[in-house]
């Protein structure tokens, strides 16, 4: 099989992976993320914790490494992610600010860091994560300040500091149908029609084998988010297995994987299939799931698995 990247033009489809720095020290997850993605995302280190520690303090040399590999192996990069109620420094999370200056704060950063990678990093998650899982907005640190207005200047601060990149509102359990999807669905709406310049919705597919969203929900999702004009990405994909990976357990994941590569191929507003991760070796999973590993296309080896198979036969197929 010929890898993932070079089945695709660039700039069309996004084959794309999460990592950080210390990822990069392993030969074997340079050279496959190298080989086989066109795309990167930072795990963490674009996050609001590693890039302003402490107030008025930047901190981008962890982050420019990331960019650096992009541009010296020709990776388009996905900044991840500006305003996010986790993985905030203390300063920001304990301090006690007016209304005035937390969005002053929320406007030094997102113009600080968006036009430091301004014409580097082509898409940014602005917001992530602003609605609970009933669809209602989940009281942050940001909603109790600002209000749901936070997420429409968030997206305007980034647009003044590079028109052209392209942004993002990202969540996770909006793959289908449901009450957050729905409420997703509603906000970048009213996003758009209010005029904010936003660009895409972004639904994270962190997917459980076997309990996976229906396929139909999903192209549904998408023709809705397409009659806006907006892109619709799968930004954080992995699925999950319980207990042993077993050859059903690894075909199942492989149909699930298959099904959103279909769907990103037939879809010209979906480009964005990203996974959380290259290999099993390295994933946020069993840590946060016990019980539950081997999500990713690569085992821990770096051997491709039948999702990666099944992903590439979709567009060796196209
Ligand atoms: O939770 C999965 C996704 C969901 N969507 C948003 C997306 O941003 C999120 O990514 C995960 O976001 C998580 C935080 O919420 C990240 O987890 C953090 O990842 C950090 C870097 O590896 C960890 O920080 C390290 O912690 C170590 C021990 O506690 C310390 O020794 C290290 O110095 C410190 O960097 C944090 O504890 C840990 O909580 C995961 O790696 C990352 O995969």
């Amino acid at each position: 099989a010929a890898p993932l990247r070079e089945l695709v033009k660039p700039q069309q489809q996004y084959f794309g992976a999460a990592l950080e720095t210390r990822h990069l020290q392993d030969k074997q997850f340079s050279e496959t993320l190298a080989r086989e993605f066109n795309q990167l995302t930072p795990e963490n280190e674009m996050k609001w914790g590693y890039l302003q520690p402490e107030r008025g303090q930047f901190t981008f040399d962890k982050a420019d490494q990331l960019v650096e590999f992009a541009q010296n192996n020709n990776m388009t990069v996905r900044g991840h992610a500006l305003v996010w109620h986790i993985q905030n420094p203390d300063w920001l999370e304990n301090g006690d600010f007016s209304k005035q200056e937390m969005l002053k704060i929320m406007e030094e950063h997102i113009t600080t860091v968006v036009s430091h990678y301004k014409g580097k990093v082509k898409y940014w998650d602005v917001v992530n994560e602003a609605l609970d899982d009933n669809g209602g907005f989940r009281p942050t640190l940001w909603y109790q300040a600002l209000g749901e207005d936070y997420i429409a200047k968030a997206f305007e601060f980034a647009h003044k500091a590079d028109p052209d990149a392209i942004l993002v509102y990202n969540d996770y359990s909006t793959e289908g149908k449901s009450p957050k999807a729905n409420a997703a669905y509603r906000l970048v709406k009213k996003l758009k029609e209010q005029g904010v310049p936003i660009h895409g919705i972004g639904t994270q597919a962190h997917l459980v084998v076997g309990v996976q969203p229906r396929v139909a929900d999903i192209a549904a999702n998408i023709e809705r988010i397409k009659e806006l004009g907006l892109e619709f990405h799968f930004t954080e994909v992995d699925m999950r297995i319980q207990g042993e990976a077993t050859d059903r357990a690894l075909q199942q994941q492989a149909n699930m994987y298959q099904e959103l590569a279909r769907l990103s191929a037939y879809y010209d507003n979906v480009n964005f299939l990203t996974t959380w991760g290259i290999t099993d070796k390295y994933s946020w999973i069993p840590s946060w799931f016990k019980g539950y590993d081997h999500g990713l296309m690569f085992d821990k080896q770096y051997q491709p698995k039948p999702a990666y198979l099944a992903v590439n036969e979709v567009f060796t197929d196209k």
